[in-house]
């Protein structure tokens, strides 16, 4: 897989996007009830949902039907200049939060995994600011209690589109998970504009180990996979 021509993450040249009228808005409608737990996997921060049914899902968009969300988790660097996997102009941000949907209609995850319409992530992106977003405070909150690979904790009554930016503008591609074995089959929908965070948020998520409680501690950082061929894939942007 990690040897195909639709791998991800990607530089955005904004000046190389086609703006595409016809994708129209999308629209997330998650259920906080579906929220269970937050875990340290030794290479990212994961909150996990119950994606048995239909409880929280996205649509629309460049979406066909109604996608299940499943996990979120982040990417981020070893210091505020650096982190985010997709970099749009130049500009890489401190991190990039990844909402991962699956299409029911391949039956299970595993079944969508290897489809090209099989996954649908959103992708936000961290910048360090003045007036940090209070909402990103719970998922940072929890960060003590999972400090070692393995640790997880519940994490209840949370509705993760309290994270989107403003604007529901994004950009679209068709793509891979960016972690092995990349399987193509995510259509990535990257919002344009990012969300805020203190630099102390920041350095809060650098004091996760990927390393477990028994190990010498080996921070979790730069866990970013670095950019990938366009091979002639279009970017498709929702807004002019
Ligand atoms: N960073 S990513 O492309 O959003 C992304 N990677 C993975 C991955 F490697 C997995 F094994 C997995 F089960 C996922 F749900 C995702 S989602
Ligand atoms: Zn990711």
């Amino acid at each position: 897989m990690a040897k195909g021509d639709k791998q991800s993450p990607i530089e955005i040249n904004t000046k190389d996007v086609q703006h595409d009228s016809s994708l129209g808005p999308w629209h997330a409608s998650y259920d906080p009830g579906a929220a269970k737990t937050i875990l340290n996997n030794g290479r990212t921060c994961r909150v996990v949902f119950d994606d048995m049914f239909d409880r929280s899902v996205l649509r629309g968009g460049p979406l066909t039907g109604a996608y299940r969300l499943r996990q979120l988790h982040l990417h981020w660097g070893s210091s505020d200049d650096h982190g985010s996997e997709h970099v749009i102009d130049g500009v890489k941000y401190a991190a990039e939060l990844h909402m991962v949907h699956w299409n029911p209609k391949h039956g299970n995850f595993a079944g969508a995994l290897k489809q090209p319409d099989g996954v649908a992530v959103v992708g936000i992106f961290l910048k360090v600011g003045k007036n940090p977003k209070p909402e990103m405070k719970r998922i940072l909150a929890e960060i003590d209690n999972i400090k070692t690979k393995g640790k997880e904790a519940p994490f209840q009554h949370f509705d993760p589109s309290i994270l989107f930016p403003k604007s529901r503008d994004y950009w679209t591609y068709h793509g891979s998970f960016t972690t092995p074995p990349c399987e193509e089959c995510i259509t990535w929908i990257l919002l344009r504009e990012p969300i805020e965070v203190s630099s102390d948020q920041m350095a809060k998520l650098r004091t996760l180990s990927k390393s477990g409680e028994n190990e010498p501690v080996k921070p979790l950082v730069d866990n970013w996979r670095p950019l990938q061929p366009l091979k002639g894939r279009i970017v498709r942007a929702s807004f002019k």
